[in-house]
């Protein structure tokens, strides 16, 4: 049996990834975490199942296979160290982790015989889509390219995780290394950047789009995710997947899918 903490464990992605644990027959829920002070605390998320604070949660993971984390940017920076122990694995969904988070993370994984998930879209149409951003960068190396994400009013990050994956991906099979971030006023003739604008509007649950235009022809990719159970099965398959694989290491979702 997969022992399951998960941090953020009522919000939108998080209370999802929980019922659906639960639902397994070789997991089990054992630890529901949302911010310290949070009027969550203490309520029943699933049957026998309540919800603690931040605070407990070098306590919730000392028995647990996996942590989960679905939180936010600032609060992954306490969640993160909170929930280190040597061996227990990782399957991180949370965007916009600050860069000194990862890299102490990274160390801390390989010290700890521990193994960790780290994606910014669990979804395996996202990750197919990903895969082609690759191939058509390389194939259109010249041509321009523009990002444009929409989502939900509430998100908390910008850019998507998402938009900047694929701008990274992107950057690495062609000649660009330049990112810009929106436009305005007199900015002059496009240059060789890859450009992301970040798009919120009501219940939007994820879209990107890139644009790959030369000056006779564009193709645009466009990915929608109708629902963020899209995102929540992945997530479970990622706890499978690196449940006891305690490889040291930082793994993506091609290998979970095997893509
Ligand atoms: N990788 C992927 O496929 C996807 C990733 N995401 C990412 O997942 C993250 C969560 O998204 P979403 O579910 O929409 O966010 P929500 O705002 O709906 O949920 C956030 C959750 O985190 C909890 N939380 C907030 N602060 C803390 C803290 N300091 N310590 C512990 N828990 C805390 C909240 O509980 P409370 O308020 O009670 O404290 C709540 O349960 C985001 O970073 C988002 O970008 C989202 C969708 C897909
Ligand atoms: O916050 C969200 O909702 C989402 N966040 C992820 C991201 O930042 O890429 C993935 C998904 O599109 C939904």
């Amino acid at each position: 049996m997969i022992s399951v903490v998960v941090g953020g464990a009522t919000g939108k992605l998080g209370s999802l990834v929980c019922r659906l644990v639960s639902e397994q027959e070789d997991m089990k829920l054992s630890g529901a975490i949302v911010s310290e002070g949070s009027a969550n605390i203490g309520r029943e998320i699933l049957p026998g199942v309540r919800c603690i604070g931040a605070d407990r949660l070098s306590e919730a993971v000392k028995d647990a296979d996996v942590y989960v984390d679905l939180t936010s940017p600032s609060a992954i920076v306490k969640t993160l160290p909170a929930a280190r122990r040597k061996g227990l694995n990782y399957v991180i969904g949370t965007t916009g982790i600050p860069k000194e988070v990862m890299e102490t993370f990274e160390k801390n994984i390989a010290a700890d015989g521990s193994g960790a998930v780290v994606t910014p879209n669990f979804s395996v149409g996202v990750n197919v889509f990903f895969k082609t951003c690759e191939s058509l960068a390389a194939a259109l190396k010249d041509y321009d390219i523009e990002i444009i994400e929409t989502h939900h009013n509430q998100k908390k990050d910008a850019p998507s995780g998402t938009a900047k994956k694929a701008a990274e991906l992107i950057a690495a099979n062609s000649c660009k290394t330049e990112y810009l971030y929106g436009r305005e006023g007199e900015v002059g003739a496009r240059g060789n950047e890859i450009c992301i604008h970040s798009v919120r509007a009501g219940d939007v649950v994820g879209e990107h789009t890139v644009i790959f235009a030369g000056n006779k022809e564009r193709i645009e990719l466009t990915h929608r995710a109708h629902s963020r159970e899209a995102f929540a099965e992945g997530a479970v398959a990622a706890i499978r997947w690196i449940a006891n694989k305690n490889s040291g290491k930082i793994h993506t979702m091609y290998e979970v899918l095997g893509l």
